[in-house]
């Protein structure tokens, strides 16, 4: 768990990078620091393994203060996953994710099992172990650094902008590897970015700031479509309906959808798929949904319909 309390911080030029926020992240939970650029995501991220310290306020990781904890020791049990891989361009893909255990002193065929486990949850072949970065492509470089973070199973993982040299493809692939990933469930992760569509794939919750304050905090749901101010409302418009219909499952339309369908070679999902995903797949034909013991048609009218009504609720 990572808690941060009233915490500011100074840098000597004007006004503080960040100001006063507070906010926890539970074990098993992400939390997406998303905002423009300059509004302190990126400090508020270095403020908790202490590459910068905190001007005032605390920051505790699993319960203790980071300023009793050795800065070292601290970043040994925290991952840390950086925009461009930070990856060490002389040491081989092996090597490379092997950089905290080694530190650790664990027993080399451990190490060497954990990487190779790693190679294959990231869907890195075994072979690629001993390529170098450059002989990798950037969607691979990406996954080296995800693995060389996760390699001694930190309780914590800080990804700063992790996606954001990919191209779109590749980045909507890696981040939804890096989503199923099992290992996540136990962790505790705060990940930077300041695109939209990142944060709401990835985030449980997401924490909106703007010069260096908290606009809200809250699951990508409430931030939607219970804004709490005119700037949280505003940051999202240009996407709103893209967003509203991929946050929104068809069970929380469900009552708005009109009853009956007929059985007729149709595609069948359940309502657990967004509104979006239902919407993609009437391109194809037709769709219906089953849900609370009942089976009704997906329309393009009755989404749109059912959007409008959760919204006046
Ligand atoms: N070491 C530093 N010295 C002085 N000012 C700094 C330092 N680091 C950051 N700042 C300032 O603090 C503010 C917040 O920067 P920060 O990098 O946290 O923003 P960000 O939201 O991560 O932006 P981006 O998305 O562009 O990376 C900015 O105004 C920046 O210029």
């Amino acid at each position: 768990m990572i808690q941060l309390r009233n915490v500011s911080k100074f840098f000597g030029n004007g006004k503080n990078a960040v100001d006063d926020i507070s906010f926890t992240v539970n074990d098993g939970e992400i939390m997406v620091l998303l905002g423009t650029s300059g509004c302190g995501k990126t400090t508020t991220l270095r403020l908790i393994n202490r590459l910068l310290d905190a001007t005032s306020g605390t920051v505790e990781v699993n319960g203790e203060n980071v300023k009793n904890i050795p800065a070292t020791s601290l970043r040994k049990s925290i991952g840390y996953v950086l925009q461009n891989n930070g990856l060490f361009p002389h040491y081989t893909v092996m090597e490379n994710i092997s950089t905290v255990p080694q530190l650790l002193n664990w027993p080399k065929d451990k190490t060497i099992a954990r990487c190779q486990t790693l190679l294959h949850k990231l869907k890195l072949a075994p072979e690629q172990a001993n390529s170098y970065p450059h002989q990798l492509s950037g969607g691979q470089q990406q996954r080296v650094g995800l693995a060389r973070a996760l390699a001694a199973d930190p309780p914590v993982l800080l990804m700063d902008e992790p996606f954001g040299a990919l191209d779109p493809l590749t980045r909507y692939a890696v981040r939804q590897e890096f989503k199923s990933l099992d290992e996540l469930h136990t962790k505790t992760v705060v990940l930077v970015t300041h695109d939209i569509e990142e944060a709401f794939q990835l985030g449980d919750r997401i924490c909106l700031m703007n010069a260096g304050r908290i606009q809200q905090t809250g699951r990508p749901a409430e931030l939607l479509f219970h804004p709490a101010n005119d700037f949280v409302r505003n940051f999202f418009d240009s996407q709103r309906t893209q967003l509203e219909l991929s946050t929104l499952h068809i069970s929380d339309i469900w009552d708005s959808i009109p009853d009956g369908y007929n059985d007729n070679g149709q595609t069948k999902i359940t309502a657990d798929a967004s509104c979006w995903e239902a919407l993609s797949l009437l391109s194809s034909g037709r769709v219906i949904a089953g849900h609370k013991a009942s089976t009704k048609e997906i329309t393009g009218t009755a989404i749109m319909n059912g959007l409008q009504t959760y919204k006046t609720r």
